[in-house]
């Protein structure tokens, strides 16, 4: 028996959702608010919340992030509007399991309710097994709501040997989580080999892919393995799998229903045991539909789907990812951490993002080089053209105070709520050094103006700037 929650401001709708839900023998509980609702997943170890979107004390989307985060981590269905296909997609990208349309049948719901409670077994039983904590990120950053659904898919997806399809946009880290996959599945400790179905010439690809002998053909001089053959017993990574041509469509098809193939002017089959994950960036569904991909394919591939969000949807990971890369180009460059002011957070936030994460990473290793030693980034310091889209677009927060974040630790997470001592300690270590940070900034490092401006004495400055191991530029 699962525990669900209905939060929805309609009577009528609580008590029918809570009527499907105890005939599958479930228990129900109803909120007719975000808070109640909060309140009562932060209590009640849910297993389900179906939410509304519209609620007179806000909107459920908003809420879900909060929600989701609530301690028995409960899936959450959106009960969107009759016929709001956009209502839909914001619900998935918002990191919900599943939406459904209010007024669908029972029998839908039922449906519904059912997949979602079996999906949630599967998931915990993995985690039981594994262990939550050991899924391994492979640099993965990030904590938005989106972020994490498409980590639990991992999580899945490397439990089983089905196959699995990551689709996004250029650059939102299709590779990365390919990796993950590999990573944490049980054939980690064997090769994970990319095959960039983009650049394969069309004339080698079946060499390429298969292998082939000695004398095979005009410059096959020697016999080679192919990279179907090298995957054994490890994952073969078909990237720009809607690259691939449909004559090698036809082959890999096979290739997957028979573990078997032969390599080109080879008169043996040869076997290989490999787990198949494919990404793409385009609509693979409309290539099946024109023909331009075979559909039989394309459902072998897409056990499992992992839709990634671009970055201009996850917008909460950016200050994560901003600081991580910011660390890391400042340690490959030798150069002291920098901080950076709210301006330069707020453009970074406001901007669209179009290369997705590749870009965000470009833009920030580009920043930390300019700087220099610098040791506080300013929006100024970003490439004209994102600023200048940033202003255009009018969104930008020039002026706009820090946000509440930016002042003050992140939330807590119950259970691990620091002691009031150490939390004062450590907001005010943080604030010192941003100020320090910003006085030298703006001091241009040069010590009696940046004591005239603060009020310290030399040795005091140099003592905090030494606590910080904020230094000097020469
Ligand atoms: N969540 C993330 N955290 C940290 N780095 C990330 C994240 N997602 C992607 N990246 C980084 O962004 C860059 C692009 O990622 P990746 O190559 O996996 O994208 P892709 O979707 O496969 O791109 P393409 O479609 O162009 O092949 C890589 O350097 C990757 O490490």
């Amino acid at each position: 028996m699962a525990k669900i929650l209905i939060v929805d401001d309609e009577e009528t709708v609580c008590e029918s959702m809570a009527l499907i839900g105890r005939r599958s023998g479930h228990e129900t509980s109803c909120a007719r608010t975000l808070a109640a609702g909060l309140e009562l997943a932060n209590t009640g170890a849910f297993d389900l919340v179906f939410l509304d979107v519209k609620l007179p004390d806000g909107n459920g989307l908003e809420f879900l992030p909060r929600l989701t985060q609530a301690p028995s981590r409960p899936d959450i269905i959106i009960m969107t509007g009759y016929g709001d296909p956009q209502g839909a997609e914001l619900a998935i990208n918002s990191g919900a399991w599943d939406y459904i349309e209010k007024g669908c049948s029972a029998k839908d719901i039922t449906l519904t309710l059912a997949r979602a409670l079996e999906y949630r077994k599967q998931k915990l039983t993995l985690a039981g097994a594994k262990g939550v904590v050991a899924l391994k990120r492979e640099n993965i950053v990030g904590n938005s709501a989106s972020l994490n659904a498409c980590l639990d898919q991992v999580a899945c997806a490397a439990g089983s040997e089905a196959g699995v399809l990551i689709m996004g946009e250029t650059g939102t880290g299709k590779e990365l989580f390919a990796r993950a996959v590999h990573q944490n599945s049980k054939r980690a400790d064997k090769q994970f080999v990319v095959v960039d179905c983009a650049s394969l010439p069309e004339t080698l690809v079946e060499s390429i892919l298969f292998g082939h002998d000695k004398g095979a053909f005009t410059g096959a001089e020697r016999a080679r393995e192919g990279l179907v053959a090298e995957a054994n017993g490890g994952t073969l990574f078909l990237d720009e799998v809607g690259e691939l041509p449909l004559a090698t469509q036809k082959a890999f098809l096979r290739v997957l229903q028979e573990r078997r193939f032969r390599p080109v002017g080879s008169p043996r089959e040869i076997e290989s045991d490999f787990r198949l994950v494919a990404a793409t960036n385009r609509d693979l569904n409309a290539m099946a539909q024109t023909g331009e991909f075979r559909s039989d394919l394309l459902f072998r591939l897409s056990s499992v789907v992992i839709n990634l969000p671009p970055l201009r949807e996850r917008r909460d990971d950016i200050k994560e990812l901003a600081r991580y890369y910011m660390d890391k180009f400042c340690e490959r460059n030798g150069l002291s951490p920098k901080g950076s002011c709210p301006e330069f957070m707020a453009t970074l936030m406001a901007y669209g993002w179009p290369g997705n994460i590749r870009e965000f990473i470009n833009t920030i290793e580009r920043t930390v080089i300019s700087a220099r030693e610098e040791p506080v980034l300013f929006a100024q310091h970003l490439p004209t053209a994102i600023r200048a889209q940033v202003a255009q677009s009018g969104v930008g927060h020039r002026g706009a105070p820090p946000a509440a974040e930016e002042q003050s630790a992140p939330p807590a997470v119950e259970g691990e709520l620091p002691r009031l001592n150490d939390f004062r300690e450590t907001i005010y270590a943080k604030a010192e050094k941003q100020y320090l940070a910003d006085l030298m900034s703006v001091a241009h490092n040069d010590i009696p103006a940046a004591c005239r401006l603060s009020g310290l004495s030399q040795s005091r400055l140099y003592a905090l700037l030494k606590t910080h191991e904020l230094h000097r530029s020469p």
